[in-house]
């Protein structure tokens, strides 16, 4: 019977065409299976192949993935891998995607293969995107371009803020933290990643109210001032969200990309172009599948997906000074920023256990290029919200003025104290 079987999937002579989606995958093979035999599994099951030997022939179009390179493991993740740990690269033949459709794009390079039992563990840790599947994406409409065009800098890290405690305040008392971190120096309010349409703080009223504060704050400060609000909900109940965003006048939306779906978020996206809407990624979820070093989808092929899908800004980590497990921070915001096929780039978002002390490290990583956001960093200040943006902002305008914070701290008691509290040291 001619047909074609799993060992078909493997050519360690085949040369992937420019067009073909080049996927690198970390895998250890099953008992038993070796290396080539697991590899050539996972292109024919992420592509056109299964288990058992099929037929062709008439009314067959051959869009089989190929293995085409077997390599060491060269990452340091130290997990003590087995000696027949491999990172192997298949190329996917353009054809078998539907353009336009991250979540087709998903199930095939991300789907049934994460599960199979040819592989005891397997990792997606990289994606080399070709033009035609790039430039079927709208990617980001603003991009880091959001520093500029909503907030007028160019020299500086903009810097955002999430009341805390995440949930529960009212939305009077929202407003009024919105308020007071805004007029201390902040130029972003957001909501938290579980912070949407609850009794305690209803969207619509938080949006009017948020916003209203965030006029008053302009008007007091004379500097730029907006809101990350967290659309997130079903996809048609986002769209009134997202409706409702525009006709207050804010200039963002917030979503937590994982936990709505990536079809729900092309979706934001195209409403948000017609509406001139930014996007801020929430990665909430995100850690479980990049966390392990051994098993599930990179943080980086997660900030590929963001990216071709079109948000401007999306949290990247904090290099490891934050209080979350990271991921290759550093690599991740560089790739963030090269041309990938002339899409616009993004914004990274460091976050997550931030606070004044950590300002010169975290910069030295990320440079300034980016979004800080701090919310216990913030709101854990000892003399209050007010005084806690008030020294996150000196401890930027210190990195700017390329003075230390002990230096800066001695025109700033809020940076004093904002010290005296918490040091330089990485919070858990
Ligand atoms: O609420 C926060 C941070 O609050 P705080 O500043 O109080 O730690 C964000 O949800 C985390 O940054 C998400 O993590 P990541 O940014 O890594 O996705
Ligand atoms: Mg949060």
């Amino acid at each position: 019977m001619a047909g074609i079987t799993y060992e078909d999937f493997i050519d360690l002579s085949f040369e992937p065409s420019d067009a073909d989606l080049v996927c690198t995958f970390r895998i250890d093979p099953a008992d038993g299976m070796g290396v080539e035999s697991a590899a050539s599994r996972v292109a024919s099951e992420s592509s056109n192949g299964t288990w058992a030997a099929l037929p062709t022939g008439e009314g067959f179009t051959d869009m089989r993935a190929m293995a085409f390179e077997i390599g060491e493991i060269d990452d340091d993740s130290g997990t003590g891998a087995t000696t027949d740990a491999a990172e192997i690269k298949v190329a996917y033949p353009e054809g078998l995607f539907e353009p336009g459709s991250m979540p087709q794009i998903l199930s095939c390079i991300a789907g049934n293969i994460m599960g199979m039992k040819a592989v005891d563990t397997i990792r997606l840790v990289d994606c080399e995107w070709p033009e035609g599947l790039a430039t079927s994406f709208s990617g980001p409409q603003f991009g880091s371009s959001v520093r500029r065009e909503i907030f007028g800098v160019d020299d500086r890290p903009i810097l955002a803020t999430v009341p805390k405690p995440k949930v529960g305040l009212s939305t009077e008392r929202h407003a009024e933290v919105g308020y007071e971190a805004w007029t201390g120096g902040v130029d972003l309010l957001k909501d938290d990643e579980n912070l949407t349409d609850q009794e305690f703080n209803p969207f619509h009223d938080r949006l009017v109210e948020s916003l209203a504060e965030r006029d008053r704050a302009e008007d007091e400060t004379g500097e730029p001032k907006s809101y990350l609000i967290n659309v997130t909900a079903g996809t048609n109940e986002m769209l009134e969200r997202v409706d409702q965003v525009a006709a207050e006048g804010c200039e963002y939306v917030m979503v937590d990309v994982v936990t709505t779906g990536w079809a729900a978020v092309q979706t934001v996206r195209e409403r948000c172009e017609e509406l001139g809407l930014a996007i801020h990624a929430h990665r909430a979820m995100h850690a479980a599948f990049d966390r392990l070093p051994e098993h599930g989808v990179s943080m980086r092929v997660l900030a590929q997906v963001a990216r071709l899908v079109g948000v401007d800004q999306l949290h990247t980590g904090t290099a490891g000074l934050g209080k979350l497990a990271n991921e290759d921070t550093v690599g991740i915001n560089a790739w963030l920023r090269d041309d990938l096929h002339g899409l616009d780039d993004v914004l990274p978002v460091a976050s997550g256990g931030l606070h004044p002390g950590l300002v010169p490290d975290l910069l030295d990583a990320t440079g300034t290029n980016v979004c800080v956001q701090a919310g216990g960093g913030i709101h854990g200040h000892p003399d209050g919200t007010h005084e806690g943006a008030k020294a996150l902002r000196a401890a930027v305008d210190a990195y700017a003025e390329d003075r230390s914070l002990e230096s800066k701290a001695e025109e700033s008691p809020a940076l004093r104290a904002a010290i005296d509290e918490w040091g330089t040291e990485t919070p858990r």
